[in-house]
């Protein structure tokens, strides 16, 4: 249904816009290219590849921001909307907010020195939002490998997918309040690695909740294999992260990908596609939103 030459004779110069404004944007601030990867897997995961993320609460429409997993913790929509900016600039009311994020993530990810893919294209913005099923549908960093394995499921991901996806966590930062329990409680961390993450984020729930830490403890702006092997003697920051590698089914697969840069790259690029083809509004449905943020009106 979607396809990669959807915009080649409508707008021609989409992806090299997009591109531009993606580089520039992780040149100033490496982190936002992890943090453009996560908006377009938390609009994925809701309702579909269809921009709801982007949606902001204004007047009366709820949208998802304020959804537990996205308060104070989603970033770049406004660098989304820049770009959106400058995409209408060169074609007015063409490119969906929906594909710009897919294809900010790619790029971003390309911007951190990870692979490149053939993003597909065509996707329609939605004229709504669900909170409620930002709240259902997207994981938590509390969960168990049997909830992260249902939960990919539900998408239609499999449990490769879930793993190779789970290494975007190579890149990026969490606050306090998501690893806390782990680095208090969890028995299955590094002694050290947890010791050393307890000097900024106190037990006391409420002091340092935001605190930043990597979620990659050593390679945090380089988008690489690392996490695997961080995962191999204990050093994963969430909870769920850890969960990959605890003695489980997963182990194999985490051990494959902590060993070999090219499976998990080449699986990592695989589960994007798989990622991105969730739910697309086509054809008719939905709009080509002017302003990311906001429905036309
Ligand atoms: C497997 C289940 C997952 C859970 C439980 C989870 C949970 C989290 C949490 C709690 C944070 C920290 C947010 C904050 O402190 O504000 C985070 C950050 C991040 N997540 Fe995930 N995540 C999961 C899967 C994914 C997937 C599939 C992707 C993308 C393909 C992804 C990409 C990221 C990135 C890049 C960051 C860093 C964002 C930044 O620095 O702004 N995550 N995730
Ligand atoms: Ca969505
Ligand atoms: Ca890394």
């Amino acid at each position: 249904q979607l396809s990669s030459t959807f915009y080649d004779t409508s707008c021609p110069n989409a992806l090299s816009t997009i591109k531009s404004a993606v580089t520039a944007a992780v040149s100033s601030e490496a982190r936002m290219g992890a943090s453009l990867v996560r908006l377009h897997f938390h609009d994925c995961f809701v309702d579909g590849c269809d921009g709801s993320v982007l949606l902001a609460d204004t007047g009366s429409f709820v949208g998802e921001q304020g959804a537990i997993p996205n308060n104070g913790s989603i970033r770049g929509m406004d660098v989304i909307d820049n770009i959106k900016t400058q995409v209408e600039a060169v074609c007015n009311q063409t490119v969906s907010c929906a594909d710009i994020l897919a294809v900010a993530a790619r790029d971003s990810v390309v911007a951190l020195g990870g692979p490149s893919w053939t993003v597909l294209l065509g996707r329609r913005d939605s004229t709504t939002a669900s909170k409620t099923n930002a709240e259902s549908d997207l994981p938590a960093p509390t969960f168990s490998l049997q909830n992260l394995t249902d939960n990919f499921s539900n998408k239609g991901l499999s449990v490769t997918d879930m793993i190779a996806l789970s290494g975007a966590h190579t890149i990026g930062q969490s606050q306090c309040r998501f690893f806390r329990a782990r680095i208090y409680n969890d028995t299955n961390i590094d002694t050290a690695f947890a010791t050393s993450l307890q000097a900024n984020c106190p037990q006391a729930t409420g002091s340092g909740d935001s605190s930043l830490a990597p979620l990659d403890t050593m390679t945090p702006n380089a988008f690489d294999n690392a996490y695997y092997t961080n995962l191999q003697s204990q050093k994963g920051l969430l909870h769920s992260d850890q969960e990959l590698f605890n003695g489980g089914s997963a182990d194999s697969t985490v051990s494959s990908f902590a060993s070999s840069a090219s499976a998990f790259t080449s699986a990592f690029a695989t589960a994007m596609v798989n990622m991105g083809n969730i739910a697309p509004k086509t054809g008719t449905q939905g709009e080509i939103r002017l302003t990311c943020s906001k429905v036309n009106s």
